[in-house]
């Protein structure tokens, strides 16, 4: 069995700001015996607007973030996830991208989140996400990790039962959900969301979660309440965050955090064949 470490942040504009929480996170994440530290939706910077999103944008060689997680992932011989923005072609948008840095420091997998976050609600986020990121294309098998086969999404996406099907279909034992979630939609729907896709695909879901205001302005918030889940649906440890809409910030606050799990294999095993999850796609074949 193996340790997976779920760490909370919360990022502003400042890169080394932002770096310097997940310094900490790995200390603890080495501390804590981890064979893999998963890390929220953009950790590198989460900006006020559409435009300095993209005005903060640097390529992953000139990013002082990603240069400084690699280092740490070397160093400290630790598999590291993490969210972060990459420019897009033309330079007029971002990729919103997951990587997976292995324990030498490389970066061995990246995936762009597929579905963006474009949102109207009354007297809720207003968010257009489309307006700075360009949506991916593909998704990116699962590959082998040392907690397990891994599966990577990303925060929006969690609300598309399609993919994390897709993914347990090739293979996934361990999903990801790096979010950056809205107070409002987290309190109704974070929990249920993420147990949802765990137990339908009798899967590990790792989510790591932005968490708190994230200017001085108050005018970006994120619900936190990072969480492992395991196959059977359970919430295995969570982290503070939100409870209500008025967005302060309860439990365990300490900002940044860990919480630790063991992925136990043989166990996703054991979920999947005493209940198997057999399809008929006889009858519903525009689902796979
Ligand atoms: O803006 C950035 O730089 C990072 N990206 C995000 O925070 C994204 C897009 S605005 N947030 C979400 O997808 C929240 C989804 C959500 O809250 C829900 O599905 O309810």
């Amino acid at each position: 069995m193996a340790i997976a470490a779920v760490g909370q942040i919360c990022s502003t504009a400042s890169m080394a700001h932002n770096l310097q929480q997940c310094r900490l996170l790995v200390q603890k994440a080495v501390s804590a015996g981890a064979k893999a530290l998963f890390l929220p939706e953009a950790s590198d910077y989460i900006a006020s607007s559409a435009t300095e999103t993209v005005s903060l944008v640097k390529s992953v060689t000139d990013s002082e973030f990603v240069l400084g997680l690699q280092d740490e992932a070397r160093n400290a011989r630790l598999p590291i996830n993490v969210g972060v923005h990459e420019p897009a072609e033309g330079g007029k948008k971002v990729k919103n991208t997951l990587l997976w840095i292995d324990d030498k420091g490389e970066i061995v997998q990246r995936y762009q989140k597929l579905h963006l976050f474009d949102v109207e609600i009354k007297n809720g986020p207003i968010l257009k996400e489309s307006n700075s990121v360009e949506k991916g294309e593909s998704i990116l098998s699962p590959f082998d990790t040392p907690v397990g086969k891994v599966g990577l999404m990303i925060c929006f996406d969690l609300r598309f039962p399609e993919l994390s099907l897709s993914l347990r279909h090739r293979g996934a034992q361990l999903l990801t959900y790096p979010s950056a979630f809205t107070v409002p939609t987290g309190v109704a729907h974070w929990s249920t969301l993420l147990r949802s896709r765990a137990i339908e695909t009798q899967s590990y879901v790792v989510a790591a979660a932005q968490c708190g205001p994230h200017n001085d302005a108050g005018t970006r918030k994120s619900y936190g309440h990072s969480m492992i889940v395991s196959p059977w649906g359970e919430i295995l440890v969570e982290l503070g965050g939100a409870n209500n809409m008025d967005g302060k910030v309860t439990g365990r606050r300490d900002i940044p955090e860990i919480a630790i799990a063991e992925i136990d294999l043989p166990y996703v095993e054991k979920v999947r064949r005493e209940m198997p999850l057999l399809r008929r796609t006889d009858v519903y074949p525009e689902i796979e």
